[in-house]
């Protein structure tokens, strides 16, 4: 292991510094943690209480790199490349006790390889943060996920896979033909596993990406990355959605299909790395399949999401991105919404909806009449009024730069009715007044115990205008058609995640966990209250951390 050079700085010393730093600096957790040691012992202390982990950090790979671009600006958007960080934090505030066990966070936090800056926010390498909660008490830990792309480009000092917007130069390929066979059998393509993460039901955790080789599985206590989660079948294929539905007993995912524009809708039981189709949806609209980054289900369906944002094959292979990077607007197309029966196959509602744009479905649930029958399927999700620039507005200057600027374009609640009585159209509006979060909307969570059913509460990022990036965390009631904002001058918010409170019979009955990035360049973990959406408590990381997207909750053994 390279031994870095030691800067008795903390890292938001370090990162307002005149002169970009771009050797691998070391540098020491700042204020907040509690006092801490320095173990070498990497190997062997692997006992997981709390009292044991309370102090264990690995003294050469405490490794914070300011980015040349973001330097010292906001820590949400500054590179760290951090091989290893465990420690306890020190917290202000309560936290319940019955709350054991880990939340993981994944999110592209290394967003270049020397002095090569990356382009947008979805192209940096997959970062993993934990948090484990024990007896009132949180440990934090923090370290990258070793995709082959993050280690050759590492080792090799250069980009050496296609990313999001990212394509290697020239002269990392044999020849453009070898280039174009190799981007056809998908070797080129990234498994920069930075999307999200997801515990299946056997206990597995396994990061995800757009690329189906993107699969890898870590260890959620150690967040050693355990290798890729190779899928058994022969299903083949490039990419899929990057957010599955998982529960105990099941993953549900989407596979596009460039090639004849449909999906495949695949089923893999927990305990098994076999999916299974369950059916497939031919696309309404062309010339390729509509982007499809998440999708919802009910009890009963799935549903499949057209939107007329579709892949595009020429950009993929292009050297230089497109404003709309791997895809394509297409509007005259037509944007639908498919909704398949989960244990037939069959497609029971095909309709025709307005053009929208969303990365994330919220949930959905299926309506029913007086006598019990099924009469449409509700689907919610984070719309960006249709407006295909979010893409490019989340390009890495853009959020260094236009920090006070009134940039972020309006988003809604999207609320799909598809009505299953035969109807060629479906409606879409919004489900509450956009004005209660700001107008911005992503980033979202709901009680999982609601996954597919009627309901009321989700959580999501809003926004405080003027801004660039959602810049709140609002809490969203569905029924009432009211959101309670949490907002902290230049913080950055992650995703916030709800955890019921084992026995609840309310539905935000639980705590809100998100991650924040300040404008200081520091950070901390915050826990709100589900029901009140009061700050419970919060704790100091030694470091601020790089934003993050999507997280999973690993209950205590
Ligand atoms: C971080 C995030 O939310 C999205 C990441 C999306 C990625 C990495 C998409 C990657 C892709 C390629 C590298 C080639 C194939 C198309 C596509 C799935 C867009
Ligand atoms: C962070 C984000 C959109 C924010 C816009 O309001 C989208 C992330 C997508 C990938 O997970
Ligand atoms: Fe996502």
């Amino acid at each position: 292991m390279a031994t870095t050079t030691f800067m008795s700085a903390t890292f938001s010393q370090a990162s307002r510094l005149p002169t970009p730093v771009r050797s691998d600096s070391a540098v020491t957790p700042g204020d907040g943690s509690i006092p801490l040691k320095y173990y070498s012992d990497r190997g062997t202390s692997r006992r997981r209480d709390l009292e044991s982990l309370r102090t264990r950090i690995v003294a050469d790979k405490i490794v914070a790199v300011p980015s040349r671009t973001g330097e010292g600006k906001l820590g949400a958007w500054t590179s760290i490349r951090q091989e290893q960080w465990e420690g306890e934090l020190k917290v202000e505030g309560e936290i319940p006790i019955w709350l054991k066990g880990t939340y993981l966070r994944n999110g592209p936090g290394l967003w270049h390889i020397d002095d090569y800056d990356f382009r947008h926010l979805f192209d940096g390498y997959a970062t993993v943060a934990r948090l484990s909660f024990d007896q009132g008490r949180l440990v934090f830990g923090h370290r990258q996920v070793e995709s082959e792309a993050y280690k050759a480009a590492r080792s090799n000092r250069r980009l050496c896979y296609r990313e999001f917007s990212e394509v290697p130069k020239p002269d990392s390929f044999l020849s453009y033909v070898g280039e174009l066979a190799s981007l056809f059998s998908g070797s080129s393509l990234t498994d920069n596993a930075n999307t999200g993460v997801v515990r299946l039901g056997d206990g597995r955790v396994v990061c995800l990406t757009e690329t189906i080789k993107g699969s890898i599985e870590i260890d959620p206590d150690t967040l050693d990355t355990i290798g890729r989660f190779e899928y058994s079948d022969s299903l083949g294929g490039l990419i899929h959605s990057a957010h599955p539905v998982v529960t105990d007993t099941e993953f549900l995912t989407l596979l596009p299909d460039l090639v004849r524009p449909g999906y495949t809708v695949v089923r893999m039981g927990a305990g098994t790395n076999e999916r299974k189709v369950i059916g497939r949806v031919d696309c309404r609209g062309g010339p390729a399949p509509g982007w499809v980054h998440s999708f919802p289900v009910t009890e009963h369906y799935v549903v499949v999401p057209e939107m007329s944002l579709r892949y595009c094959a020429q950009n993929l292979l292009r050297a230089e991105p497109t404003p709309l990077y791997k895809f394509e607007s297409h509007p005259e197309s037509g944007s639908y919404v498919h909704v398949m029966c989960k244990a037939s196959g069959k497609i029971v509602a095909s309709v025709e909806v307005p053009n929208f744009v969303t990365f994330h479905f919220i949930n959905a649930y299926e309506e029913t009449d007086e006598d019990g029958r099924i009469t449409a399927v509700i689907a919610d999700c984070c719309e960006h009024n249709a407006d295909t620039t979010i893409l490019d507005k989340l390009r890495l200057e853009n959020l260094r730069t236009s920090t006070d600027q009134d940039v972020l374009p309006d988003a809604r609640v999207g609320r799909f009715r598809i009505p299953l009585d035969g109807s060629p159209k479906g409606e879409l509006g919004a489900a509450l007044d956009p004005n209660e979060h700001g107008k911005g909307m992503d980033m979202c969570s709901i009680n999982p115990a609601y996954l597919g059913k009627k309901y009321r509460y989700a959580y999501a990022c809003g926004a405080e205008r003027p801004c660039n990036f959602p810049n709140t965390l609002t809490k969203l009631d569905l029924v009432e058609k009211k959101a309670k904002n949490w907002y902290h001058e230049g913080a950055v918010p992650s995703e916030p995640f709800f955890v019921a409170r084992p026995g609840a019979t309310e539905e935000d009955d639980g705590v809100v966990i998100s991650m924040i990035s300040e404008k200081n360049g520091e950070g901390y973990a915050l826990l709100l209250d589900g029901s009140s959406f009061e700050e419970i408590a919060r704790a100091k990381f030694p470091y601020g951390l790089p934003y993050g997207l999507h997280g999973c909750w690993v209950p205590k053994k």
